[in-house]
């Protein structure tokens, strides 16, 4: 039988080509997959990771960034406990569909998912959002910002773990008596962030 103390599903969302794929197969297998087509629909991969010696399952689900698609996408928002939006750096139009996807996010996926917001490639010299602007972009809409390429391996495993870590914590928050909560709101800020979605930085 398989053991982990909790399962987590984590949903990317972002524009057709911007590299979500490319995250999750970097993130679950290690690899830079060589040109391959399109998301059809929805994929998805597991990975247990370990935090505090406790094992976390993470079941990652890719979807299709075209938009023939959403009408199937979107009802894989629903039970998401994280969603990584996604857009390239190196690509205006992917930035500038970000609010539409925010609209999407409020609409199908449950209230209190937390939300990362990452610009992927990196690597790529051609950079047309300067990491300043998509900063203050999830800054203003209450999320955490994080750049990776899944090209050079940069912060991918970090998204994940940060993403593990986070859930981890709000659901043992949760598993705290209540006279406990109250007191971990006044001692530890983060907690108290997190459940009021401020926004930050993980790093
Ligand atoms: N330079 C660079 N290219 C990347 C990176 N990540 C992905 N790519 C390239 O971007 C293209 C699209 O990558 P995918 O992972 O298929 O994009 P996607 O977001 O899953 O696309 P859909 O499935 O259509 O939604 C491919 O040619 C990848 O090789 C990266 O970090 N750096």
């Amino acid at each position: 039988m398989e053991d982990y103390k909790f399962l987590f599903k984590v949903v990317l969302v972002g524009n057709a080509g911007v590299g979500k794929t490319c995250l999750v197969r970097r993130f679950t297998q290690g690899i830079f997959p060589p040109g391959q087509g399109a998301t059809i629909g929805v994929d998805f991969m597991i990975k247990t990771v370990e935090i505090d010696n406790e094992k976390i399952k993470l079941q990652i689900w890719d979807t299709a960034g075209q938009e023939r698609f959403r009408s199937i996408t979107q009802s894989y928002y629903r039970s998401a406990h994280a969603l990584i939006l996604v857009y390239d750096i190196s690509c205006q139009p992917t930035f500038d569909c970000l609010p539409d996807w925010l609209r999407e996010i409020e609409e199908y996926a449950s209230q209190n998912v937390l939300r990362i917001l990452v610009g992927n490639k990196v690597d790529r010299e051609d950079r047309e959002i300067p990491a300043q602007v998509g900063e203050d972009f999830a800054q203003r809409h209450s999320m955490y910002y994080l750049e990776t390429s899944a090209k050079e391996a940069h912060n991918v495993e970090n998204l994940f773990l940060q993403i593990a870590a986070e859930l981890m914590e709000q659901m043992r928050f949760k598993e705290l008596p209540r006279y406990e909560q109250e007191q971990a709101h006044s001692i530890n800020g983060r907690t108290t962030a997190i459940g009021d979605s401020c926004c930050s930085r993980l790093s």
